[in-house]
This record gives C-alpha cells, structure tokens and sequence, in this order.
C-alpha cells in the first residue's frame, strides 16, 4: 500500500453513512445450509457464500463472517472463507472477520499478520478480537491495523448470559477496564480510532450500571444479539444512547432464515436496514 492507508474508523462511518447500520453476518450453521438444500460441505458453503454475496454485496456498510462455521470444514472451509473474504473486496464492502483471536504478544503477531497483514490470504477490514491476555497483549494487532488502515474489534460486554460473571466482575470492573484501555489506544482519534469494541445489544443497562464511557472510547460499537438472540432495534436505541450513529449491527441468523432465494435476503436485510436506521438515527 502506498502513503498513508485510509483508516478504517472513517471507512466504516462512510460506508454506514451510505448504507445504514446493519453489518450482515455469515454463519452457515449445519441447520441452515440443510434448508437451503445445501451439503454441509465445502461445496455447500462455497454456494452458501455466493447467495448471501449476491443478496447484500454492496448493499450493506459491512458483512461479517463467523469464522468457526467455516473452520468446522477444515481446509476446504478456509479455502471458501479466503473467497469470500477476497469476493467482498471486489465488491468494496468492508468485511468483519469474527475469529475471537487474542495471545501472548508473539503469537498476537503471527495472528495479526494472518489476518490484517497487506496480501495474506485471510486478511480482513478488522477482525474481533479477546482481550483476557490483557488489551497490552493486542499491540502487534493494533500496530498492523493502523498501519494497513484495518481495525480490531475488542470485546468489552458480549451478548451471551455466561459473560456477565468475569466481565462484570471487579471494582472497576473487567468491562470497564478493558474499555478504558481502548479510549488509550484511540486517543487523539477525531471521531472512531482503529480499535471497535463489541458490546451485545442485550446487554440492556449494563454499560451504564458498570460506568462505561461509551462516547469517551473513540471506536465503533459492534452490537450482536439482534434477531436470534432476542434483541430489538429499541433495545438498541436504549442501550447505546449518544452513541447511535457508532453502532454497526451484525444481524445472521434472523436474515440468513429468510433463505435461500437472494431476493428474499436482500428484502430482509433492506427492511431491517430501514428498522434499525428509523429507531437509532431519528
Ligand atoms: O458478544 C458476541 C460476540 C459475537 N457474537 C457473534 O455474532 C454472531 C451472532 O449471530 P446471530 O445469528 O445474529 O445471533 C455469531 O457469529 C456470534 O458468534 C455474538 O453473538 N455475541
């Protein structure tokens, strides 16, 4: 890449500018390839992936695939993985990787370059990543994305019930701690640093009973939990009050259900686009 990359905080809020704030998520659970009479194989998830390419490519500020669903396959899931990430390039939609990685800073490092490394295979806009070997830990990370205008999504306050025992717990808690180490590494940022953070639209009032600065950390807000785990556009709205227009929405199985016809698809990812933009942007 050549001068400086344009970052990924500004390409993420232009691209939700464009196209509203649903990031659709690509999780080919066994289930859904069977209702969409499809083999639970490489095969099936390379069709998989073409279908929903063809429903939402460009039509959504972001795509996010679940790394696990393709893993499950072996080399031939991460072959189809590796076209889809390539696929969303051409397409010039902003992709999310969510593979949850985290290590010692060595390791971080090899990560880091699998996935937001100029021409690797695997590389992806931004990727999701754990900060419970310490957000310090993420450095090789933080350092890759800024310099190839990608991103990191840490996660602060996860959409699953089982989370709240070791992110909420502490004075000041696990969440808030991690969070505040984000607003560090974002400082001087004008509106949304490199670093996102992931916080479940189920979460309810918990950001505000932990005092976390949500404004203060600088970054994109990525909010699962919509659809199929129960959440709400409203929820949304209440959840992330004055911080609405950071809030990128990953939504798979409660579009992805609407398969297999890619017509269908797009109507539902249009209408929700509508839902979510109506109840978090006015
Ligand atoms: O806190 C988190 C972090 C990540 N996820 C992931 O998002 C999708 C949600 O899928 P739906 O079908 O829309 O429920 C899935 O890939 C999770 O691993 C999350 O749900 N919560």
């Amino acid at each position: 890449m050549s001068g400086d990359p344009v970052r990924l905080g500004p390409r993420l809020v232009a691209a939700m500018q464009t196209h509203g704030p649903l990031c659709v998520g690509v999780d080919p659970h066994p289930e859904l390839l069977q209702r969409w009479g499809l083999p639970d194989s490489g095969e099936g998830l390379a069709r998989f992936c073409d279908i929903v390419l063809e429903a939402v490519g460009g039509r959504v500020a972001a795509v996010k695939p679940q790394s696990a669903f393709f893993e499950r396959h072996g080399a031939a899931g991460v072959a189809v993985l590796e076209r889809l990430l390539a696929d969303l390039r051409s397409a010039g939609t902003i992709s999310v990787l969510d593979v949850k990685r985290g290590d010692i800073g060595s390791t971080m490092g090899a990560y880091a370059e699998a996935y937001l490394g100029e021409g690797a295979p695997l590389a992806a806009d931004a990727i999701t990543v754990t900060p419970y070997l310490g957000v310090g830990a993420l450095a090789p990370a933080v350092e890759l994305a800024g310099a190839s205008g990608r991103g990191i999504f840490v996660l602060v306050l996860t959409s699953n019930p089982e989370a709240a025992p070791v992110q909420h717990a502490g004075e000041p808690s696990v969440a808030r701690t991690v969070l505040e180490e984000v607003a560090r590494l974002n400082a001087g940022a004008e509106v949304t640093g490199d670093v996102g953070i992931v916080v479940g639209a189920t979460v309810g009032d918990w950001p505000r009973r932990l005092g976390l600065d949500l404004v203060g950390a600088h970054g994109i807000v990525l909010a699962p939990g919509v659809g199929a785990q129960g959440a709400t556009a409203q929820d949304l709205a209440t959840t992330f009050a004055g911080v609405e227009r950071r809030v990128l929405v990953p939504v798979s199985r409660g579009i992805l259900g609407t398969g297999p016809g890619p017509e269908r698809i797009r109507e539902a990812a249009l209408q929700l686009t509508a839902e979510l933009t109506a109840k978090l942007w006015t």
